[in-house]
């Protein structure tokens, strides 16, 4: 049943949205859209590589502006919003987050593979350490069942984590599978819990709604749905639609609405939608940030990038192999 409680809002336009303009976006850019979303009224502001830190490489794309210069932008421009960090354990380090946390960031989110929560411990601990709102967040949670899922919850759980998110980071889970996997979670953690939508199947809106209706307490959304492959959950839809719901929340729907019209989509270079090889992403369950990568690969190699991604979902790819698309885009040009 749905309560009367807020839900919070983790706007992803300025981390996840990173992945949609190869992490391209400008200082100036950075300062305009924080002080709109702060605005528009949501809780915690996500500003860092798509990757979180330490992301910019070569393996992941460079970012154009420095980690510090990212953050410190983001803080700069927030008045009322937190602003927060994702770390991959593995990618970023706990100096990384030292220096997050010292640059004004108050939130960190812990990343891993759904079945590898064990590799989080130390930097959940790291951020409590540093007094910082600390989450753990299960990428690719289609690819574990819901029961599993909950083991690799609990984890987090016992580490300290404030929140433990169900990550849909293939857009891959239909309603009934997030319903499961988020009703789970409220039954079996007294953690808070927090739901990341991909639109790639279209469900980002409908997915969302049913967690918030199994308990759900923190809902991810970004301007015009700004993330990887077809997006997140977008920010003005998700609103209007709880509004219509009766679901209480503290964003402003027409600011929302203006950011997104006025001043998000302008800035997208490939256009954030759902064709072809998004709808691709959530149907074989492919990480949604390797969509520019294999759209690369498949012209280059002069190969259908569906055939890359759905070869990739056999493979098993997971969230920093994305050094296989080459590979895989060779394999498939030489047996052509
Ligand atoms: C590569 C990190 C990833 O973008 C985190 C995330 O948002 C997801 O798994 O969906
Ligand atoms: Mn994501």
């Amino acid at each position: 049943m749905m309560g009367k409680k807020k839900i919070l809002f983790n706007d992803v336009t300025l981390r996840d949205g990173m992945h949609a303009i190869s992490h391209q976006y400008s200082v100036e850019q950075i300062a305009e859209l924080t002080e709109l979303i702060d605005d528009s009224g949501v809780d915690i502001i996500e500003a860092t590589h798509g990757d979180g830190l330490g992301g910019s490489s070569i393996q992941y794309g460079f970012s154009k502006e420095t980690e510090k210069d990212i953050i410190t932008t983001a803080v700069k421009h927030a008045k009322n919003a937190k602003v927060g960090v994702l770390l991959i354990p593995g990618i970023g380090t706990i100096e990384h987050l030292k220096r997050a946390s010292e640059w004004g960031a108050s939130v960190v989110r812990v990343a891993t593979h759904c079945t590898e929560a064990d590799v989080s411990e130390q930097h959940i601990k790291a951020g409590i350490d540093l007094g910082m709102d600390t989450v753990g967040f299960l990428m690719m949670s289609h690819r574990a069942a819901p029961e599993l899922l909950l083991e690799e919850a609990k984890k987090m759980e016992s580490y300290g984590a404030s929140t433990v998110y169900v990550v849909d980071s293939a857009g891959a889970l239909t309603m009934d599978d997030t319903r499961r996997r988020v009703a789970l979670f409220k039954e079996n953690l007294s953690t808070q819990v927090g739901f990341h939508a991909h639109n790639n199947l279209s469900l980002g809106v409908a997915n969302s709604i049913v967690a918030i209706e199994e308990g759900a307490d923190r809902i991810d959304a970004s301007l015009a749905g700004m993330g990887a492959g077809a997006g997140n959950a977008s920010l003005e839809q998700l609103v209007a639609v709880m509004n219509k719901l009766d679901i209480p929340h503290h964003v402003d729907l027409y600011k929302a609405m203006d950011a997104a019209e006025n001043v998000m989509k302008p800035m997208m270079k490939r256009p954030v939608q759902i064709d072809r090889l998004s709808l691709t992403l959530g149907y074989t369950g492919v990480y949604s940030s390797f969509l520019l990568f294999a759209e690369r690969a498949g012209k280059e190699y002069g190969v259908d990038a569906r055939d890359i991604l759905t070869k990739l979902a056999e493979m098993e790819a997971v969230g920093g192999q994305e050094d296989w698309i080459i590979g895989v885009a060779q394999e498939l040009a030489k047996a052509k």
